[in-house]
């Protein structure tokens, strides 16, 4: 569905942009290609299957752009404890991102010496920028680590970017969780969004280190109303009454940080907060679990989506409506627990991945939902809705919460000099 590009002039692969500029003309054809200039439309989210996305911008891309179908995410650990150096990394990934989500190769591509590696490691050569953005987050651990400052970042780092506590029934594996950096690739093609990956983390080579990392593939959210509904692996439409870019006072309320959020940390004004979390689904339970069930536990139906309460997909739940046995969404139904109405009017825009990690030693399969949402405070907008649900939620029977993540998500890179975080750094 969202596979073919819309725009003629960004359907075009970086080797053709290699053979008709030339690689030392590649800034110039860069322009012509749709989102490499500084042409970007303040607060326009794109649309629905789009090839490129602007990379520059008041916010990053990847955030309100309408979800794209796969996903490689990343969390590095910085290796150095140079300022200059993490500086200079974030300079070269914000060059890298700029070329990449243009369509265009990393640097000279591969039209430099024949004794050398490439800069660009070439798998997508032959592919057009396939709507990749890029979001790149910071996590507390880079801000202190065992109680000391790192970086100079000292009295920057945000009141609400901590480790996320633990949760009831919790089982996490630290070495899918936290991370000093973090890079959400999104993309049509998910060649693209890896290509991407390895190459953020080549360049990094010497300063950070690949710590975890995520493939997702079918989105399990809509972010905008122009797109259909998903499906997750439990076979139910996911993202129904998700917050969806076209709601701009939802976003402004409850995405993006504001100014004066929090007086010590004013550069992340216009940014957002990324939690992510791994969750598997006990995929082979739930296919021995009658419709009534699946549906009980959810508090929609399957088919349509619709709330058990009656209407259709995008009718509000009535809460209040009793059935026989009860109200007809139940009290331990994860819709009744996860509605704004429940959680003091918080809404929240998850953009989430199914996944599958091949199986486990039981000979079931390790899959599950790679839950990513962006909030504007995680202690008001995440934390107090996660505590509910993993207590009260009658789904919980079937997840398990294996990977976690809290990462602050600076302002888009708004100047030509400009670079990923550096409202924070300079
Ligand atoms: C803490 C936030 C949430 C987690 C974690 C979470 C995990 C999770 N969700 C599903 C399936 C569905 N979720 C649906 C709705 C929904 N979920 C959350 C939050 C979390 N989900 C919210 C805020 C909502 C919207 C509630 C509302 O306003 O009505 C739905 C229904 C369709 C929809 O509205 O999107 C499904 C289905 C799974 C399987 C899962 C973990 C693996
Ligand atoms: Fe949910």
């Amino acid at each position: 569905m969202s596979e073919t590009p819309t725009s003629a002039t960004s359907a075009v692969s970086r080797r053709r942009l290699l053979g008709v500029a030339g690689a030392g003309a590649l800034a110039v054809g860069a322009a012509g290609v749709g989102g490499y200039a500084y042409g970007h439309t303040e607060d326009d989210p794109g649309r629905e299957g789009q090839a490129t996305y602007p990379f520059a911008g008041r916010h990053q891309a990847g955030i309100v752009t309408p979800a794209q179908d796969r996903l490689h995410f990343a969390s590095f650990d910085v290796t150095t404890e140079s300022r200059d150096d993490l500086v200079l990394l974030l300079r070269a990934w914000t060059a890298a991102a700029r070329a990449m989500t243009s369509g265009l190769p990393v640097g000279e591509g591969v039209a430099t010496s024949y004794d050398a590696p490439p800069d660009d490691t070439g798998e997508a050569l032959d592919l057009d920028a396939s709507g990749l953005t890029l979001t790149f987050g910071f996590g507390p651990s880079l801000f202190e680590r065992n109680g000391k400052p790192r970086f100079g970042l000292g009295g920057k780092q945000p009141k609400a970017l901590r480790e996320l506590p633990h949760f009831p029934a919790d089982q996490l594996d630290p070495a899918r969780s936290n991370g000093d950096l973090c890079v959400q690739a999104c993309a049509h093609d998910p060649q693209v969004a890896v290509h991407a990956i390895r190459n953020l983390s080549r360049i990094g080579f010497g300063t950070v280190a690949l710590r975890w990392a995520q493939l997702g593939f079918g989105r399990t959210s809509s972010t905008s109303t122009s797109q259909v509904t998903p499906r997750n692996l439990f076979g139910f439409k996911d993202g129904t009454a998700n917050l969806k870019s076209e709601d701009r006072a939802g976003i402004a309320d409850f995405v993006w940080v504001g100014e004066g959020d929090d007086a010590g940390a004013d550069w992340l004004a216009g940014g957002s907060y990324l939690v992510a979390r791994r969750i598997n689904m006990q995929i082979e339970t739930w296919d021995r679990t009658s419709l009534r069930e699946q549906e009980t536990l959810v508090g929609r139906d399957r088919e349509q989506g619709a709330p058990l309460s009656g209407g259709t997909e995008f009718s509000e739940p009535d809460f209040e409506l009793q059935g026989r046995e009860g109200p007809l969404v139940a009290m331990d139904s994860h819709v009744r627990l996860a509605h704004p109405t429940q959680n003091g009017g918080v809404k929240m825009l998850r953009r989430g991945y199914n996944f599958t990690d091949g199986s486990n030693a039981l000979g079931r399969l390790d899959a599950g939902l790679f839950f990513v949402a962006f909030v504007r405070d995680p202690d008001q907008h995440y934390i107090p809705m996660q505590t509910r649900l993993s207590g009260q939620d009658g789904l919980m029977e079937y997840l398990q919460h294996t990977g976690s993540g809290l990462f602050a998500v600076p302002p888009g890179v708004r100047t030509k000099t400009g670079f990923i975080g550096d409202t924070l750094f300079v």
